[in-house]
């Protein structure tokens, strides 16, 4: 661990022992918005690939290419080309050894954990056998150090820990393998390994990333996780004065603080303390979750947000006092859950008209039911933008694009990724439809959030920028052509 902590100082970081967090990672010196942190390669990853994913991805770079060539061996490697073939091949050699073992249908059983996990041991033998090298932020003592959690799981969840342990052994076949051992590792798993996700933001792979695991979670971060590649940075969102907490979110943290409380002590089995957490059963606290996730007032004119009566009958609103029924609430909230279980069940070639038609109807029955800043109304407008985007339908887009993003705006500090990228998108749609004076403003908002969050050294930032001086120069001609 000495290793370690100088490998720490070279980024003037430090750890510490935090009372009911464990171990935290501290600023030893300032760090100021958009400074990378930390930066660590995984110790193992593996992309999202499934027997039933329609995209696979490269296992080297996690591209998704429709150039990929399966390892001719196991048929379970996927790689873009000879690079990223050659770079895995230490690691996957083994592993293709073990999984050539199993038989076809075994084989399909293979899920992205299993092969984490199966990648895991493969690596801790490569680097005991010296194939290859270990260094202070790259060796499997750091994996041991990580928290497992093992006296606050369940039954439910150690049995299932226990049977992945198994099918690893049987992938791996190695006579002195501790099956105890792998099923705590799982549970390790469960709370230290992250989702790699693209600069958009969207889930690629898993990885293990033991150093950057040292970092607590806050609702409230003063950094962000991002991935370039399969490469985590950690960059600050804020100033970080020296002997701060790096702190990062963990989960989705627009939800209300029940939700986010939930959510952590679910996956991760801790409360939530943080500043965003502290106002927890609080008045203020209700009424933020009455807005984000309750029910709206059903006076057209009015809107306000609503609390259940004392007598529990029906609710109140908090704006007019009109009182909602309870029954009228149900079935509204059944309509749309039909409506909801009916969409999910489809195939997922089914067309992205039909999945518009049925979110639209949503959409109609959420405006009647929920406040506008409701966070399940928000994810159904997201869903339509998707499919208007696949489908091409520009101005339609946009305007779901300017749906959305107040409740970006709201849900999120200014300096936040995701309201970064709602910002990009809608400057995007106003670009391609012709409105250049507002994709000039739209694009300059994207750039100002994700040159903090993303860096500007990306092929992602690169294209950005470059999008905005275009805007940029065809706005001012069509400015002078006016004049
Ligand atoms: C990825 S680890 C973080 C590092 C961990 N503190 C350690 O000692 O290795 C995640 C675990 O840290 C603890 N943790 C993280 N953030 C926390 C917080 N805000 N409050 C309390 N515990 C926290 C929880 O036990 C959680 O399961």
């Amino acid at each position: 661990m000495e290793d370690l902590k100088s490998a720490l100082q070279d980024f003037n970081l430090s750890v510490s022992t935090v009372q009911g967090k464990g171990r935290s990672l501290l600023a030893n010196r300032d760090f100021y918005p958009g400074e990378v942190i930390i930066s660590q390669e995984p110790y193992v990853c593996v992309p999202n690939n499934s027997s039933v994913s329609a995209q696979k991805r490269c296992d080297g770079c996690f591209s998704a290419t429709n150039a990929l060539s399966r390892c001719s061996r196991c048929q379970v490697a996927c790689y873009c080309g000879t690079s990223c073939q050659r770079s895995e091949w230490k690691l996957h050699r083994l592993e293709c050894e073990a999984l050539s073992r199993l038989d076809r249908d075994k084989r399909k059983s293979v899920t992205p954990s299993i092969r984490l996990m199966v990648r895991l041991y493969l690596r801790r033998k490569l680097q005991h056998d010296k194939i290859i090298p270990s260094t202070a932020m790259d060796n499997y003592n750091l994996v041991e150090t990580l928290v497992a959690h093992m006296s606050n799981i369940t039954e439910e969840q150690l049995v299932l820990y226990a049977q992945m342990a198994n099918l690893v052994n049987s992938i791996l076949q190695w006579p002195e393998i501790n099956i105890k051992e792998i099923a705590e590792n799982f549970s390790k798993f469960a709370c230290n390994v992250h989702t790699i996700c693209d600069s958009e933001l969207r889930p690629v792979g898993t990885g293990l990333y033991p150093v950057i695991s040292i970092i607590n979670h806050s609702c409230l971060p003063n950094c962000v996780l991002i991935f370039e590649g399969r490469l985590a940075l950690v960059r600050a969102m804020q100033h970080i004065p020296t002997g701060t907490e790096v702190l990062i979110s963990y989960i989705e943290t627009a939800g209300s603080t029940m939700t986010r409380q939930k959510a952590l002590k679910e996956q991760y089995l801790f409360t939530c303390t943080c500043p965003g957490c502290s106002k927890a059963g609080q008045y203020d606290d209700i009424l933020e979750s009455a807005i984000l996730e309750g029910y709206r007032c059903k006076s057209e004119k009015c809107g306000g947000f609503l609390l259940r009566t004392t007598d529990g009958k029906g609710f109140q609103c908090q704006g007019c006092g009109l009182i909602r029924a309870k029954e009228d609430i149900q079935r509204i909230a059944a309509e749309i859950k039909l409506l909801s279980e009916e969409e999910a069940s489809k195939p997922s070639s089914n067309s992205n008209y039909q999945a518009i038609s049925v979110y639209k109807k949503i959409e109609k029955l959420q405006t009647e039911l929920y406040h506008p800043f409701s966070i399940y109304l928000m994810q159904t407008r997201e869903k339509i933008l998707k499919s208007l985007m696949e489908l091409e339908h520009w101005t339609e887009a946009l305007a779901y694009c300017k749906l959305t993003i107040p409740f970006y705006q709201r849900a999120y500090p200014a300096v936040h990724p995701l309201l970064g990228l709602q910002y990009y998108t809608s400057g995007k749609l106003e670009w391609y439809l012709g409105h250049t004076e507002e994709a000039v403003k739209s694009l300059t908002k994207a750039m100002d959030i994700l040159r903090i969050t993303h860096g500007t050294n990306t092929i992602f930032m690169k294209e950005l920028l470059m999008k905005l001086d275009e805007a940029r120069a065809e706005a001012s001609y069509k400015l002078s052509s006016r004049e």
